[in-house]
C-alpha cells in the first residue's frame, strides 16, 4: 500500500522553496538534451523554487533573471553558482525592467512568479516577444485583463501556460485516470478549494516570510508586501485555481464542456482584524484597517453539461490545511479527506454499504504514468513533487513547440472566477454569467491534459 506522501514543504500559496539546487543534467536517455533557455521574472520564494525545479530538467539553462529586489536576485545567483552554472544576466532596474528581459533573443520561455497585479502585463509582454509564458496562479485578477491574456495569445500565436501545480497531485491524477475509465460513473458534482490559514503569511515583521509581527504592505516581507492588500480591497475567491483547476480537468472544461454561471457568498470578515489585535495589540495602527475579504467565501459554478463545482476560499481563520476536493458520480464518490490522512472512496456494489474505504489501494492501481516514471525525481522538489511536473511539462511544451497542457483558455476560465465571484458577492450573490474565452471552440477541442 502506498501512502500519499506527506507535505514536506510549505503549502500552496505560501512561499515554497524546495531548497536544493541540483546540477542540471545535460543528458537524457544517454543523448544530449536539447537546450531550453528559460528566463525568470520574479525570483522571490516561489520563483526560486521554480529555478531549483528547472535545474533538475535535462537541457535547461537560465541566461537571464529579473526582480526589483536585488537580494532575491543575489539569492538566485547563488543557486546557479551552487549548480555549477554561469551567472545569469540580471535585470533589477525598476518595475518595467522585465520589458528588456523579454526582448532577449536567447530565451525560449519565461516563468513569471510576481505579485498578481503584474501577471497579465508580464505574460502579454512575453507572448508579444514570441516566447512561451509560464504564469503563476491566479493568471489574472480582473475580467478585462483576462481577455487581454487571451487576445495576446490569439494575436501572436504564442502560448501561455498556467503553472497550476495542484493538477499534478498524485491523488488527483489517479482520480483523473479513474474518471476517464468511468469508475465513478458519470461525474455530477465536484468540490475544491483553498483552505489554508494564511494569517502568518499575510502578516510578518518585514524580515522573514512567516509571522513574527502584524505588518504588511511596505513594512511586510514577501507575500505580506502585496497579497494582504487584496484582502483589504477585494471580497471574493481571491485564489481559485488550486481548488478549481484539478476539478475542471475532471469534467473537460474548455474541451467539450464549459463553465456557464456562478453564484458566490462571503461570511463577515473577522479573522484578520482579530489576528492583528491578538498579536500586535488593539492600539497597533493596523488594528484600524478594514478588511473587505470575507473569512470564508463559497462559490458554486454550474457547467453547461450539468455538473456543479463548489469552491471554497478560507484563508483568514485557524484551521488545518485542506484543498477540499470531492468528485461525485453516478457510481461512486472520492474525497480528499485532508493532507495528513489517506483520501477516501465509496464505489457502489464494491465498497461496504455506507462506509468510506481508504483510497490507498486505488492510488496504487490507478497511479498515473507521470508519477510512475518521474515520481522519484519529482519528490525532490517542492509541494511533494508537483512543482517538478508543472515545470517539466512547461519545458516539454517548449521542446515540442506544442500547445501547453494547461493553456491560455484554462488560465482564463479558472482565474476569472476570482473577479466574477467579487461581482456576485457585491450584487447580493446574484448569478453571474462566465464568459466563453474560447469563443465557441470548446465544443470541438479535445482533452490533452495528462493523457
Ligand atoms: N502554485 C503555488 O503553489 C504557489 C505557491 C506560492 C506562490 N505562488 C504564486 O507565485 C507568485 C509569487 O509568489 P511568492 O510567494 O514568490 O511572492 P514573493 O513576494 O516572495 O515574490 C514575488 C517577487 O516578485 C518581485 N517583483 C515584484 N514586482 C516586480 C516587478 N515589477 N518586476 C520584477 N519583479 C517583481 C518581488 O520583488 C518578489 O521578489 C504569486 O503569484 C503567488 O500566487 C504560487
Amino acid at each position: 500500500m502506498k501512502h500519499i506522501p506527506r507535505r514536506t514543504f510549505i503549502k500552496h500559496g505560501a512561499m515554497a522553496f524546495a531548497g536544493a539546487a541540483l546540477l542540471s543534467p545535460q543528458f537524457t536517455h544517454g543523448r544530449p538534451a536539447k537546450k531550453i533557455r528559460l528566463g525568470f521574472i520574479g525570483v522571490g520564494l516561489r520563483g526560486r523554487a521554480h529555478v531549483a525545479s528547472a535545474l533538475m530538467i535535462p537541457g535547461v539553462v537560465i541566461p537571464a533573471i529579473c526582480d526589483i529586489d536585488k537580494d532575491a536576485v543575489a539569492e538566485t545567483q547563488r543557486i546557479l553558482q551552487k549548480a555549477g552554472l554561469p551567472e545569469a544576466k540580471s535585470y533589477t532596474s525598476g518595475e518595467h525592467d522585465f520589458e528588456h528581459l523579454v526582448r532577449r533573443d536567447d530565451l525560449d520561455g519565461i516563468i513569471i512568479s510576481t505579485p498578481w497585479e503584474w501577471h497579465v502585463p508580464m505574460a502579454v509582454a512575453v507572448m508579444k516577444a514570441g516566447k512561451y509564458a509560464g504564469l503563476e496562479v491566479p493568471a489574472s485578477i480582473t475580467v478585462e485583463e483576462t481577455w487581454e491574456l487571451v487576445n495576446a495569445h490569439e494575436s501572436t500565436g504564442s502560448h501561455c501556460m498556467i503553472l497550476e501545480n495542484a493538477c499534478y497531485r498524485r491523488d488527483i491524477l489517479a482520480v483523473l485516470n479513474m474518471v476517464r475509465q468511468g469508475r465513478l460513473g458519470e461525474v455530477v458534482q465536484l468540490e475544491g478549494g483553498y483552505l489554508h490559514d494564511l494569517r502568518h503569511v499575510k502578516f510578518n515583521n518585514g524580515k522573514q516570510p512567516y509571522g513574527g509581527g502584524v505588518e504588511f504592505g511596505d513594512k511586510g516581507f514577501s507575500e505580506a508586501r502585496w497579497r494582504t492588500q487584496h484582502a483589504v480591497a477585494r471580497n471574493g475567491d481571491l485564489y481559485p485555481t488550486h481548488g478549481l483547476g484539478p476539478m475542471a480537468e475532471m469534467v473537460d472544461i474548455n474541451r467539450g464542456n464549459q463553465f456557464d454561471h456562478l453564484v458566490s457568498m462571503a461570511t463577515k470578515s473577522s479573522g484578520l482584524h482579530n489576528y492583528i489585535v491578538d498579536n500586535g495589540g488593539k492600539d497597533h495602527p493596523n488594528a484600524n484597517v478594514v478588511f473587505k475579504l470575507g473569512d470564508v467565501v463559497r462559490t458554486m459554478i454550474k457547467c453547461v453539461n450539468g455538473e456543479t463545482i463548489t469552491l471554497t476560499h478560507d484563508t483568514n481563520l485557524p484551521r488545518p490545511y485542506s484543498l477540499g476536493y470531492t468528485v461525485q458520480g453516478t457510481k461512486g464518490i472520492w474525497r480528499y479527506k485532508n493532507e495528513y490522512e489517506p483520501n477516501e472512496i465509496y464505489i457502489e456494489h464494491e465498497s461496504e454499504d455506507h462506509k468510506w474505504e481508504s483510497f490507498e489501494s486505488y492510488l496504487a492501481q490507478y497511479d498515473h504514468r507521470l508519477w510512475k516514471e518521474f515520481g522519484a525525481e519529482a519528490e525532490k522538489t517542492g509541494h511533494d513533487g508537483i512543482d517538478y511536473f508543472v515545470i517539466k511539462e512547461f519545458v516539454d511544451a517548449i521542446r515540442e513547440q506544442a500547445v501547453p497542457p494547461m493553456d491560455v483558455y484554462d488560465a482564463a476560465a479558472w482565474s476569472v472566477i476570482g473577479p466574477l465571484s467579487e461581482q456576485s458577492i457585491a450584487q447580493g450573490s446574484a448569478p453571474i454569467k462566465i464568459p466563453d474565452f474560447t469563443r465557441g471552440k470548446w465544443k470541438n477541442r479535445k482533452p490533452i491534459f495528462a493523457l
